[in-house]
């Protein structure tokens, strides 16, 4: 929390700007090509933003890293994730015994991890100081936390979540000139994108809600009950006893037709007004209500409310830059500058 406070400083000037890399990397790929894939260009540039914000360091000072960095992330991220994480390529039950069995082998990464232990090391001397001086970390554990937050938590968060609003954005020509006069008439006459700004847009908060309703980036969650307890549901008492493990399924919290009206189907405005915004209560991405707060005592993203203005910002951003766009969760067809 401390880490994300510091880097509120920089947070939108870096977002802003490796947001510009990216989307001239779009273009000059879809004049080439005629499309162009952008998950890994976005990865790059996720990953510019988080090195620059989090841990204050320029990744462009490591030439190597810049390149390779964000791919270790994903060797490193892909085998913690994959026991736990369904993904559909072979029949079941040889998903669940072939890899769902075993942890798999840390060596496969560690050397590339070291590189990016050792670029963390070399250059994020303000935020080790802080987790070593205010925190009392050893400077080994403030590396690795920082690169756990930076990596799993913010890099992983937003790999998983950013492709699906582009792809529910890009696929929706009626929103997209909804949203895009929403963003102009909030952003005319003079006044520029910030977070004040950004806060006013409400179809742009209530589709980035939307989306994490509808697509959970994290779809499981796991804890053992620290005493016993009862959790009821609409219609049943459960008793839980302390150190059962219980499992958190959001696809089907954030589905329940008792609090959300027609639940499968994709609305961009349900959360505006008074009625929409009481459905926060129950949007629950973050391990924890969009209304709570989180803090050490309990599991919630500590980047709560980070992610979703961040992705606001870049849902505005967007409709700054362009009057439309056209593709899907994986690649981008057109785009057509803002007139
Ligand atoms: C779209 C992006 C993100 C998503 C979807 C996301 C989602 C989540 C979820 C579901 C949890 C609970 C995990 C569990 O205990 O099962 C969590 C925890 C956490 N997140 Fe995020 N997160 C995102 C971005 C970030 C960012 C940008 C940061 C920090 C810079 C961050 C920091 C954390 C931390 C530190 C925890 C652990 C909290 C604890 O255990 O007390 N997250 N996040």
């Amino acid at each position: 929390m401390e880490t994300l406070k510091r880097s509120s400083k920089v947070w939108l000037r870096e977002l802003r700007s490796n947001l510009n890399i990216f989307w001239g990397t779009i273009e000059s790929e879809i004049s080439k090509n005629g499309a162009a894939s952008y998950v890994f260009p976005l990865q790059r540039c996720i990953f510019g933003f988080l090195c620059a914000s989090l841990a204050g360091v320029d990744v462009s000072v490591s030439p190597d890293i810049a390149e390779s960095g964000w791919k270790t992330l994903n060797t490193w991220l892909a085998l913690q994730v994959i026991p736990t994480t369904k993904l559909g390529v072979l029949p079941q039950p040889l998903e669940e015994i072939l890899l769902h069995t075993w942890a798999y082998p840390s060596q496969i990464v560690a050397g590339n991890y070291k590189k990016l232990y050792d670029f963390i090391d070399e250059n994020a001397g303000d935020c080790i100081r802080c987790g070593q001086e205010d925190f009392g970390l050893t400077r080994e554990e403030a590396i690795h936390n920082l690169l756990f937050v930076m990596g799993f938590n913010a890099y992983g968060g937003f790999s998983v979540f950013l492709p699906s609003l582009i792809g529910r954005i890009t696929g929706d020509s009626g929103l997209q000139e909804r949203i895009r006069s929403e963003v102009r008439r909030v952003c005319g006459s003079g006044s520029d994108l910030d977070y004040k700004t950004v806060n006013e847009m409400e179809l742009v908060k209530s589709v980035v809600y939307e989306t994490l309703r509808f697509s959970p980036p994290v779809p499981l969650q796991f804890a053992r009950a620290r005493k016993d307890f009862q959790i009821s549901s609409h219609d049943s008492v459960f008793e839980v006893k302390k150190g059962e493990l219980l499992c958190g399924y959001q696809p089907m919290v954030m589905r329940d037709g008792n609090v959300f009206d027609e639940p499968d189907e994709f609305k961009p405005d349900r959360y505006i007004g008074q009625t929409g915004s009481e459905l926060l209560d129950y949007l629950y991405w973050s391990n924890g209500p969009q209304t709570g707060t989180p803090s050490a005592a309990n599991k919630q993203c500590a980047a709560k409310d980070m992610v979703t203005l961040t992705a606001s910002l870049i849902v505005a951003d967007l409709f700054l830059r362009y009057d439309s766009i056209t593709g899907d969760s994986g690649s981008i067809k057109s785009v057509v500058k803002a007139t």
